[in-house]
């Protein structure tokens, strides 16, 4: 399988005044296409800032991070930007979607950043709901109008919406029922089979046993990578 991204022995460390905190000790790990992955660990272990590294969100203190064989860490701020744009999608625990927006201007976002025309922009966002598993009767709402599962079928589309080769989701059902979690799992894997990498991170079990490899971070460092146990992911123990 072709690698999207590999991170090689990437360090992270935040200073706050004289204070330093070693969020990552040298992590090493690639994501290919198609791939379906979980990061699960405790409170403060680092998953955020490794999430963070694997979107180009951030720089390393240390380490290199390719990019299709590309070493970004190398680039500019506005080349990395580009990149990401191109390439990865986000979701939010918290959503994150604008409210003075409505949903389909929340969900063109990312193609008015890239210079898509209008009428391009609507045929794509309108698809990216249906995938995402939403209705087009929402597209006219504001966020604040639709139910938290809703919402993150939004945030899905809009994460969608620029055909990334990679979702990455940062504790998506954290504010979820379970039902709506189910459904998010469920968006999850079927964009994974039509060939879109999706990197997840949870705090929930259930969640990471959907995926295909789990990796255990503590303090830092990834401490293992396991094979889920598929009989406890979320499509098996709670009814849709
Ligand atoms: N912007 C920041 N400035 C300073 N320290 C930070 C910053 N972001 C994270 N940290 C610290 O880095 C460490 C790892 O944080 P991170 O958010 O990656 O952990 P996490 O595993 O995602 O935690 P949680 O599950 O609670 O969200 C923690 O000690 C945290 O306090």
């Amino acid at each position: 399988m072709s690698e999207i991204i590999k991170l090689i022995n990437v360090k992270k460390v935040y200073r706050v005044g004289s204070v330093e905190t070693v969020a990552l000790k040298g992590v090493s790990m690639s994501i290919s296409k198609g791939d379906l992955l979980s990061i699960m660990g405790p409170s403060g272990s680092g998953k955020t800032t490794l999430l963070n590294m694997i979107g180009l969100l951030d720089k390393p203190t240390e380490g290199n991070i390719l990019v299709e064989g590309v070493d970004v860490t190398r680039l500019t701020s506005d080349q990395i930007a580009d990149i990401r744009n191109r390439k990865i999608g986000f979701v939010f625990q918290q959503f994150n979607l604008i409210n003075r927006l409505t949903v389909l201007e929340n969900i063109e976002l990312p193609l008015i950043a890239r210079g898509v025309p209008r009428n391009i922009r609507v045929k794509k966002a309108v698809e990216a709901l249906r995938l995402a598993g939403g209705d087009e009767s929402w597209l006219r709402k504001r966020p604040s109008q639709l139910s938290g599962g809703q919402q993150q079928r939004v945030a899905i589309a809009r994460a969608l919406v620029g055909s990334p080769e990679l979702i990455l989701a940062d504790e998506p059902t954290g504010n979820l029922d379970r039902k709506s979690a189910r459904l998010v799992v469920e968006t999850f894997l079927k964009l994974n089979e039509s060939g879109i990498a999706v990197c997840v991170v949870t705090h929930d079990p259930e969640i990471a046993n959907c995926t295909r490899k789990v990796f255990i971070i503590r303090d830092g460092s990834i401490m293992s990578v396991e094979e889920p146990d598929k009989d406890k992911c979320i499509l098996h123990t709670v009814q849709g």
